[in-house]
């Protein structure tokens, strides 16, 4: 049945609106490609590579607070998108943008499409086609790259001996989201300077997807996953994915010490003893990858190059049959507990 909500916002608005604010970000395109304005986009693939296309969703009041800013939210809903394509070791090449939008208001769309304008522009994507729909605040990006013929790095093939390897710091934009929402005690949040506390939010609004990793991740790293869920969570993604494949018992093995902080992220820490936004509360959006010892020191010279931080933070080994968790975790070599090893649940 027709959507009458629908038809009536599409007639009074959706074209001027994707002319106005979208059509200037499907610029650039090839003569032969069609991005924006017919029912489909018509993409041309590069000899020699494979498309790589990944899809995720932002939702108001469960990914971003009710307040953020329309400059942030596009920003945020591409780049989760463009992690995960890095995750894969593809380089990005296009978005399209699903939008559910309650109302027309056109200083809002102005500062969304500036926020969409300047990640296509920092990671050199064109935006080729979408949908636009009246309803709660939601949008849904799907993103296309290419990676070499048989080259996308996988979840399931960590093999015994790697070592577990994350970018830049962890937990940054957890700790963000407890200053954003309010949650954080008082004393704790002293210990944060006004930098810090402006530091902790941009990682949670404006999170930089490891695009310029992609290509070291593709040559280096043996398995990856982009933590969006919790670094524990993420990484049993890649145990339990390439037990199964290697038809092994895997472990890991992390030193929580070895986790890399921000200043931010170490005051946090010292002042409440809570490791929880580090090893579980997500938004990250940095690489959680294995690689092989031998090739790490090459891999991180190159990535240092590139103003990126890899850390070694663990290693991959074979676990006891009777093992309940796969994940053994330590604190300057002791064993640590922790509460939960789950991340962020939609469901629960
Ligand atoms: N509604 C769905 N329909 C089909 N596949 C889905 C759906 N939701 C998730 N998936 C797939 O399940 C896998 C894991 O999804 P998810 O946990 O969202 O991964 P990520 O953290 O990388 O976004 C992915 O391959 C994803 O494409
Ligand atoms: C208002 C608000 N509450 C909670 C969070 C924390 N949060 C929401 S979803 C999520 C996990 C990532 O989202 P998901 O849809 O699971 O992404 P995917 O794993 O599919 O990439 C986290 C950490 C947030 N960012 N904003
Ligand atoms: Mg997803």
């Amino acid at each position: 049945m027709v959507n009458e909500y629908k038809v009536r916002w599409i007639l009074a608005n959706e074209f001027q609106l994707i002319d106005d604010c979208f059509k200037p970000l499907s610029a650039g395109l090839s003569q032969d490609e069609i991005g924006i304005g017919d029912d489909g986009a018509v993409l041309d693939v590069p000899v020699g590579k494979q498309l790589v296309v990944v899809t995720d969703t932002l939702v108001k009041g469960v990914h971003f607070p009710g307040d953020a800013k329309a400059y942030d939210i596009a920003w945020k809903a591409v780049a989760v998108n463009l992690s995960d394509l890095a995750a894969m070791g593809a380089i990005p090449a296009f978005f399209s943008l699903a939008l559910t939008l309650p109302d027309n208001d056109s200083d809002w769309l102005k500062e969304f499409s500036a926020g969409l304008k300047a990640i296509a522009e920092q990671y050199d994507i064109k935006l080729i086609g979408g949908d636009t729909t009246k309803g709660p605040l939601t949008i849904t990006v799907t993103a296309q790259g290419w990676v070499d013929k048989q080259q996308a790095v996988l979840r399931s093939t960590a093999q015994p001996g790697d070592l577990v390897c994350v970018s830049n710091t962890i937990g940054d934009a957890a700790v963000g989201l407890k200053i954003a929402l309010n949650t954080m005690s008082a004393e704790v949040l002293q210990a944060l300077s006004a930098e810090q506390q402006s530091l902790l939010l941009k990682a949670l609004h404006c999170p930089q997807p490891q695009v310029f990793i992609a290509d070291l991740i593709k040559d280096y790293a043996s398995s990856a996953i982009d933590i969006s869920d919790g670094l524990l969570a993420d990484l049993n993604h890649i145990i339990e994915q390439s037990s199964v494949k290697s038809a092994m018992p895997l472990q890991a093995v992390i030193e929580v010490a070895d986790i890399p902080l921000s200043d931010a992220l170490k005051n946090y820490v010292k002042a409440s003893d809570d490791w929880s936004p580090v090893l579980y509360g997500g938004d990250d959006y940095q690489l959680c990858f294995t690689a092989q010892k031998d090739d790490f020191a090459e891999m991180d010279s190159v990535a240092e190059l590139l103003g990126v931080k890899l850390t070694v933070i663990g290693e991959v080994g074979l676990a006891a049959e009777s093992q309940q968790s796969k994940i053994q975790l330590k604190l300057n070599a002791k064993p640590f507990q922790v509460d939960k090893v789950g991340g962020y649940l939609h469901f629960s």
